[in-house]
């Protein structure tokens, strides 16, 4: 049964507003022409990361795969920020048990979204650091409005993105970008982004970029989905896999990692330097 038909919407839409307790964090609609899903982030104020809106991303995600969605635009409510990354508040003075499901969750998206057997596009409205930058490489194009920055900025941070997204960003930039991107943890500027490739293309406008959006998406139209899908298992399969395996592993060394006193020590300081919001808040 196809996600777009009446029965399958008032489903997901129902599932939608019981899944949420505070009003959903993702707002999901479907055209009921084309089929496709648009997933809007509306955390306020920058879509930052935390445990409540990974697990939301991560259940929207299922629902999609659930109702054999026919494509996906991902892009944020705000007309700032696509997203901050990780909510670097939630990992100050965290809980352990907390952070570790945050982790985990954040494995699962990636899971989901990088390994989604339909299409999928972010609409990158905003900056996109970090976590943010990874949602959007984990979609299969990126269009991105200008005058925002997008990267991987984790070594600025003072740690290194995980394996799993090293990889996407090499698949997306090749190897020696990648090299170059990811040990300064350079945060580039829209045009700067389309020339190395990190996106690929720029709108003036959302209403332009959900026009390429849709384009890019209404490529795959005429090609049988499961060809389409086998052949995105097959390229994108074994960094799925090497995350699956590693999971665990993964999660305990994260925990282990931000849960550190020197990592406490200079998270702490990288937020009084740059972010507005004060500790004391
Ligand atoms: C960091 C620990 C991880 C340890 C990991 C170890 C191993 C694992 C390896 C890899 C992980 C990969 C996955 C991703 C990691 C991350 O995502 S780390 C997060 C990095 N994020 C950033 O560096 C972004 C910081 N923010 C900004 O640069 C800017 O805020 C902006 C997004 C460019 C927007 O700028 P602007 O429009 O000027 O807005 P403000 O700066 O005024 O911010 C508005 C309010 O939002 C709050 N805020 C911003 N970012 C975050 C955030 N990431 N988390 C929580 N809150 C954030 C900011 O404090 C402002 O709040 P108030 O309005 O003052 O209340």
């Amino acid at each position: 049964m196809a996600f777009r038909t009446a029965r399958n919407l008032a489903y997901f839409s129902n599932y939608i507003r019981n899944y949420s307790t505070n009003g959903p964090l993702v707002n999901v609609t479907v055209n009921e022409k084309s089929g496709f899903a648009t997933a809007t982030l509306q955390r306020p104020s920058v879509n930052s990361l935390n445990l409540e809106l990974l697990t939301e991303i991560s259940h929207t995600l299922q629902q999609l795969e659930k109702n054999k969605c026919r494509g996906l635009i991902l892009t944020s409510a705000s007309n700032k920020v696509f997203s901050a990354g990780l909510d670097l508040f939630e990992l100050h003075k965290p809980n352990a048990d907390k952070i570790k499901q945050m982790w985990s969750t954040l494995q699962e998206v990636w899971i989901k979204l990088y390994g989604s057997s339909y299409p999928t596009v972010a609409v990158v409205n905003g900056h996109a650091p970090a976590g943010g930058c990874m949602l959007a490489l984990s979609c299969e194009y990126r269009v991105m409005l200008n005058n925002f920055i997008i990267g991987l900025n984790e070594a600025q941070i003072g740690f290194s993105a995980p394996m799993w997204l090293i990889d996407g960003m090499r698949n997306t930039i090749g190897s020696r970008q990648a090299e170059f991107a990811l040990t300064a943890g350079t945060l580039f500027k829209t045009e700067e982004a389309l020339k190395i490739g990190l996106v690929d293309e720029v709108a003036q406008s959302k209403e332009e970029a959900i026009e390429k959006a849709e384009k890019f998406l209404n490529k795959f139209a005429k090609i049988p989905p499961h060809a389409r899908s086998m052949t995105k298992a097959a390229l994108r399969g074994a960094n799925i896999q090497a995350l699956v395996r590693n999971k665990d592993e993964e999660v305990r060394s994260y925990v282990d990692f931000v849960t550190d006193s020197q990592f406490q020590d200079s998270l702490g300081e990288f937020i009084e330097l740059n972010l507005k919001q004060k500790l004391s808040k």
